[in-house]
Parts: C-alpha cells; structure tokens; sequence
C-alpha cells in the first residue's frame, strides 16, 4: 500500500537537524519535498511574478534563490528533488489542492510562531483534519518551544532577557541522522511544477548597476561558514557582543549567520550545539547576554515575547508598547532611508543596509536610534518597514523586538542615553573608511571632517570634490539640538515632568529605570 508524506518547506530550508523531514521519511513509499512561492513576498500582482516587493528587497529574494538550489541540489543527491509551486492565489489552498491530488496521508512542516504563518497553517490543517490527513508540525526553528516557556511563566511571556534565561533552561539536542538516500518523489500527475527562477525571471530589471549582498544563501554555505567560525576556538569563547566594531565590513565582528538562522539553512539548535561543544573544549568562555550563546538567547527572548503578546508589531493594541506621539514626516523618512541625512556615519549604514542586506548590530542600533528617539522622532513601525524589507535576515520577532527595543517602547527604557550620529562611529573608525566605501561622493574627505563634512572649510570641500547642499546633503536636523527635543518629548511621553538636564541623570541601568517606572506607577 502506498504511503505518500508532503514535507512542506517554509524556513527550515535545510536537510540537517530537520525533524519534518525526518518524520516524513518515515514509513513512507514516497515524499514529495514541496516550496510554494509565496506572492505575499514576490509582486503586489501575483500573475505577474515579478519581485520587488514591498516586503521583500532583492538581496533577500536573491539570498533565498540561493537557498532552494542548494536545497534541490542536496534533494537530488539523495535521490528526491524540490517540487516548487506557484503560490497562486496563496500558498495555503495550493497545499491543500496537491494533499488530494497527490493522495497524500502525512504532511509535515516545520511550526511557525508568526501571525501570518498561523493563519496560513491553520487554513491547512483544517483541511488536513476534514481529510483524515495525519499533520506533523515540529518546533524546529527555535531552540525552545516559545508556548512552553510562556506555560511555563504562568501563560505570559517573560519580559525581561534574565527571567527568560531562567525559565528556559538547556534546548534538545540536534538530530543527528544523516541521510544517503530518500523514499523517491511520488507522481506528481499534473500539477504545474517550476523550475527555481532567477532573480531576472522574477522581473528585475538593471540589476547589474547594483553592488549586491556578498553572502551567499543555503544550507552549504551556512555549514561552510559555521565551520568557518568555529575553526576559531579562542574567538568563539571570548565573543563579547558589545564589545565587536560596528565599522567592520569585510571581516565583521560578528559571524554573519543570521540570514541563514532566518531562512533555517542553519539550525539554531545545531549551532548552539557546537558553541557548546567548543565552549567544553576551551574551558573559559563568556556568558549571556554578551556570549555567542547568549546572542542565540536573544533570538529566543524575542521569540518567546513575540509568539505571546498580540499585536507585537504594532504600537496600537500592544500591551507592552509605551505610546509615545511619533511624528509624521515623509521627508525626513525618505532622507534617512534612501542614506541622505547629511550625517555620513548613519548614512553610510542606510546604504550599506541597501546593498548588502546586513549591517552590524551596533550599526543597526545607531540608525533605529536616530529615526525614532535620538532625531528624528520618527515612528519605529516605518523604520521596521524598511528593515523588513532590505535585511536579508529579516525576522518578523527580532526585527520588531529590536525596534522595540531601540525606540525605547518596549524592553529598555533609558531614552536619554542616545546614540551620537558623529562620535560613535568615530569611536571605532577614526579614518572613516567605513564611509568611504558606501559613500564613495566622501572618499577624498580628509579624516578631521569624514564625520563632520559640513564643518569642512569650502576650498576643502572644492579640493575633496564634495561641495555640501550639492554633492552630499547638508544634516537634515542639528544633532544637538534635536536629540534634545526627543528627550524632552519622550518625557514627555513617559509621564515625567522635569527639564531635559533632569532626565539626563536618570540612573544609567535598565533593572534602576525599571525600579523607578515600578515606583511611579
Ligand atoms: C533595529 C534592529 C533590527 C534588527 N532586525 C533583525 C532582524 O530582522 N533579523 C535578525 O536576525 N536580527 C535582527 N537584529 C538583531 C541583530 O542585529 C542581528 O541578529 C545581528 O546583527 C546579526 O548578525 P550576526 O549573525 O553576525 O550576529 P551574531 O552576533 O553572530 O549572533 C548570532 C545570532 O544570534 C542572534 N542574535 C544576535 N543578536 C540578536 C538580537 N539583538 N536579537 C535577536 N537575536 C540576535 C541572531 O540570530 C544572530 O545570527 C536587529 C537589531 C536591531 C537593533
């Protein structure tokens, strides 16, 4: 009798550590690896196909490309092949079409903890249920099961990083099955099947003038680059988040593995495994939150808060979200996303952000900073807009907790401790050649003005070939005198009264500001 299982791959875009696909396997005759491009991510106009979406960039789309040939190309090694779909007119009834025309008993995906995801998954299971079709749906992209960790606080999410690390305690280990061969791909009758499009399929047009992304997606990229990061004990046991160079571009101070944890090349549980194993063989290492570990605990953090607590994403309806008046003003939005603010340090992240689709975190922070409470006062869910669509690791809970985060709503209250657009990122690169790279209109400005162009006597501006108000913009806002103004208003908006100078000896850690916010309330 035939046994025929689906394996849906969504993230989890990986044949390591993947419980799904492991469970279809499973007894099966056949299985039938399946991905459904999903139009919500491609164009507004699904018929047409073409990408540049207002949800996703074309670095991430590119990154994802890389992802399903690498995942086909190791499907085929071992017999199978992926079966890819047109989402058309969304991916959850075209799963259910192909559960009846395939005759399938088991469909198996990995869980997914976001909204949209639930509601699509949903829509499948019900079918699956009318139709006597067993589900399997693994919490395999986290290392914990944020449902548990929330049972496990009494039914709400832990707020704070430390009371999440309590409760969470060690993950499961990896899978550690290897494969040499699948159950092969069952009859697919005649069910249309693409081929994996190149990004130029998919509509876009001049990409040639763009300068892209220099990570490659996949699974065998991500385990190339792990192994990479790992060959390096002394660094793994002594990796201090906040202590890593923001500016670095070519060799950044960070593995560059989120992109990979996003699409689910790399296991977070298989990489917090091989942190531990080094951790085991070195002997001394650091801790959470600042460790290697402790990053992948912030992922989970995020998660956890974002699986538990409705309307996340947003400031209206979200219990844990301080609402603060954000302005409205699509000029200053447009500047700073389109790298145009006339300060050179944030303007340099905007646009590395643009062409590779990453930026240090501490990069991330100046930016987030300056949009919402540092300058310009701008609401966190625009400037989450743009993260969302240009990251190539955007991750609906991280994105939307680190903005959060950053525009002092939610997590970290201390909103008179800003960002300087000038000196922080003078602090690590004082040649600028961080700038100088993405914005090459700065390359011949001497050192003393990379930071500061506008400050730059005119016969220097002439000699550097960068008039200021021509070639690059005068600073859409005085630093000084903004930052002031989001102090005064965030005080505002928590509740205080008080002058600006009154806020600035708020106590400097986030557990005092937290006591103090106790007591007002
Ligand atoms: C405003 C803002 C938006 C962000 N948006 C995203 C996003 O959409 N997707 C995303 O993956 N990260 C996001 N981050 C978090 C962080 O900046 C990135 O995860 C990190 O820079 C990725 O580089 P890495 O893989 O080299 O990190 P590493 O330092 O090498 O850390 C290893 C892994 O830990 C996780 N991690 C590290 N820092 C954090 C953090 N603060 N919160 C949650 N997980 C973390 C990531 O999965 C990361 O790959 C955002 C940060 C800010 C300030």
């Amino acid at each position: 009798m035939e046994s025929n299982a689906v394996v849906w791959f969504r993230k989890g875009l990986r044949i390591h550590d993947n419980p799904a696909l492991d469970y279809a396997c499973r007894g099966s005759s056949h299985i039938f690896p399946v991905f459904v491009l999903d139009p919500r991510y491609l164009h507004p106009d699904p018929s047409a196909f073409s990408l540049g979406s207002a949800r996703a960039g074309l670095n991430r789309i590119r990154f994802l490309l890389d992802c399903l040939l690498d995942l086909d190309s190791s499907l085929r090694n071992l017999g199978s092949r992926l079966l890819v779909l047109k989402g058309h007119p969304e991916p959850a009834s075209v799963i259910c079409q192909i559960l009846k025309d395939w005759n399938i008993q088991k469909l198996c995906y990995e869980f997914d903890t976001e909204p949209y995801g639930q509601a699509r998954d949903r829509q499948v299971t019900d079918f699956a249920s009318q139709h006597g079709i067993e589900v399997f749906s693994p919490v395999s992209h986290t290392l914990f099961d944020p449902a548990e960790v929330i049972k496990k606080n009494g039914g709400r999410p832990p707020l704070t990083y430390q009371s999440f690390v309590a409760l969470a305690g060690k993950p499961p280990d990896p899978l550690a099955k290897t494969y040499s061969e699948l159950p092969p791909v069952g009859n697919v009758g005649n069910v249309e099947l693409l081929n994996i499009p190149t990004i130029e399929e998919l509509g876009y047009k001049d990409i040639e003038q763009e300068e892209f992304s220099p990570f490659g997606g996949g699974e065998s990229e991500a385990l190339r680059r792990l192994k990479e990061v790992l060959k390096d004990k002394e660094w793994v046991a002594n990796f201090e988040k906040p202590k890593g160079d923001p500016s670095a571009f070519w060799k950044p101070a960070t593995t560059v593995l989120s992109p990979y944890l996003k699409f689910g090349c790399l296991s977070s549980r298989y990489f917090y495994h091989c942190l531990h194993n080094v951790y085991l063989t070195v002997g001394k290492h650091t801790s959470p939150p600042v460790s290697l570990v402790g990053q992948l605990l912030w992922r989970e953090f995020f998660y956890t808060v974002a699986f538990g607590t409705p309307n996340f994403d947003q400031m209206r309806g979200n219990k844990i979200c301080k609402q603060i008046p954000w302005k409205d003003d699509d000029k200053l939005l447009v500047a700073w996303r389109e790298g145009r603010t006339g300060y050179p340090w944030i303007d340099a992240i905007m646009i590395q952000l643009k062409k590779w689709g990453w930026m240090h975190h501490l990069a991330r922070h100046s930016v987030a900073c300056f949009l919402t409470r540092g300058d310009l006062f701008i609401h966190w869910e625009k400037g989450r807009d743009v993260f969302e669509r240009l990251l190539i690791d955007s991750d609906w809970a991280i994105n939307n907790g680190n903005w959060l985060w950053l525009s002092c709503s939610a997590f970290f209250y201390q909103y008179h401790r800003i960002y300087s657009p000038i000196s922080f990122g003078r602090k690590y690169d004082p040649d600028g050649k961080y700038i100088r790279h993405f914005l090459p209109v700065l390359k011949d400005m001497p050192n003393e003005y990379i930071y500061e162009p506008w400050t730059a006597p005119l016969s220097i501006q002439k000699k550097a070939n960068c008039i200021i108000g021509k070639d690059y913009p005068r600073p859409v806002v005085v630093h000084d005198k903004a930052s002031k103004e989001c102090r005064k208003k965030m005080g505002e908006a928590y509740g205080k009264v008080g002058s600006v100078e009154e806020e600035d000896n708020v106590a400097a850690s986030e557990s005092t500001a937290m006591q103090k916010r106790k007591r007002r309330t």
